[in-house]
This record gives C-alpha cells, sequence and structure tokens, in this order.
C-alpha cells in the first residue's frame, strides 16, 4: 500500500465526507428554503428529492465523488429559468452553510470558483450571464 499518493485530500475529505455533508445539507435545505425568492423552484419536488439535490450539489462543489447518474446540470436547470439573481442568492446560502460550519476559508474560496464555472449551465441562457 503506498502512502505517497500525490493528489491531496479533496476539500470533501478534508471536511470530513458524507457525515459532515450531511450536516451542511440540513443546514443549507434550512436557508433555501426559508427564502422566500427560493422556495417556489422546489414546491414541486418531493422533500427526499430536494435533500439529494442539496447533497448532489455540495458533494459536486466541494470536489466529492461523483456518484451521480442522472441529468447534466444544464438539462434538470434550464427548463428552471434560473436568473443570475438565484443562483447568486443559492450560492450565498451556500457559503453562509460553510461559514457557520467552521470550514476553512480556503475551502470556501475553491467553492465559490466552482459555482462561478457551473453559473452557465445552471443559469437561464440569455439572460445576460456575460457569456
Ligand atoms: C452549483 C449549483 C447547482 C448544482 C450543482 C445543482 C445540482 C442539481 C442536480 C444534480 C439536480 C438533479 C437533476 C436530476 O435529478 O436530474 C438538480 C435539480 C434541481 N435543481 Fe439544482 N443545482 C444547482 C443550483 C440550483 C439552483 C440555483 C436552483 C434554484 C434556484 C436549483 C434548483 C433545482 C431544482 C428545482 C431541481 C429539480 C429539477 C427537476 O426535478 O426537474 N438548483 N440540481
Amino acid at each position: 500500500m503506498t502512502v505517497t499518493e500525490e493528489t491531496a485530500p479533496s476539500h470533501y475529505e478534508r471536511i470530513g465526507g458524507a457525515a459532515s455533508v450531511k450536516a451542511a445539507v440540513a443546514l443549507f435545505y434550512d436557508k433555501v428554503l426559508a427564502d422566500p425568492e427560493l422556495v417556489g423552484y422546489f414546491a414541486e419536488v418531493n422533500m427526499a428529492e430536494q435533500r439529494r439535490h442539496l447533497a448532489l450539489m455540495l458533494t459536486v462543489v466541494l470536489g466529492g465523488p461523483n456518484e451521480y447518474a442522472g441529468r447534466e446540470l444544464a438539462e434538470a436547470h434550464q427548463p428552471l429559468n434560473i436568473p443570475v439573481a438565484h443562483y447568486v442568492m443559492v450560492g450565498e446560502h451556500l457559503t453562509a452553510t460553510l461559514t457557520e460550519l467552521g470550514v476553512p476559508a480556503d475551502i470556501i474560496t475553491d467553492v465559490q470558483v466552482v459555482l462561478e464555472k457551473v453559473q452557465d449551465q445552471v443559469v437561464a441562457q440569455g439572460r445576460g450571464t456575460g457569456a
């Protein structure tokens, strides 16, 4: 067994893996669904699906294992017509969640970079994404 792997632990591993993601999901979920601007998107999505969504989202942005076998981000989100402002709000809830849970600042910075990278897939195209 080699212990000289060149790859650094992922942020997902650094924050404590699945258990920590689960804790973050609970807090993130509360914030997103308490936001009157955002709750409507999830109105027709059941509770289990919502938790699944948030867990997947967090795992993806933290560089954790991609166990996701569903639709591409664009395919899932383009029909929702999500404006940039709402995307930004979700990102802010995520940042606040990670900050409250004591996640290191360098990880939060990288999460924000990932959020920028996937923004065009999630946000409705043709609404001034700056592309
Ligand atoms: C980095 C940002 C995001 C990621 C990685 C992400 C990830 C995902 C994933 C993996 C799914 C499941 C797709 C499927 O099951 O086929 C999904 C669905 C969904 N997402 Fe997101 N999401 C993001 C941002 C957002 C935002 C900003 C909103 C709303 C403001 C949102 C609302 C939804 C809704 C309502 C669904 C269910 C769609 C449906 O069942 O038709 N997501 N998202």
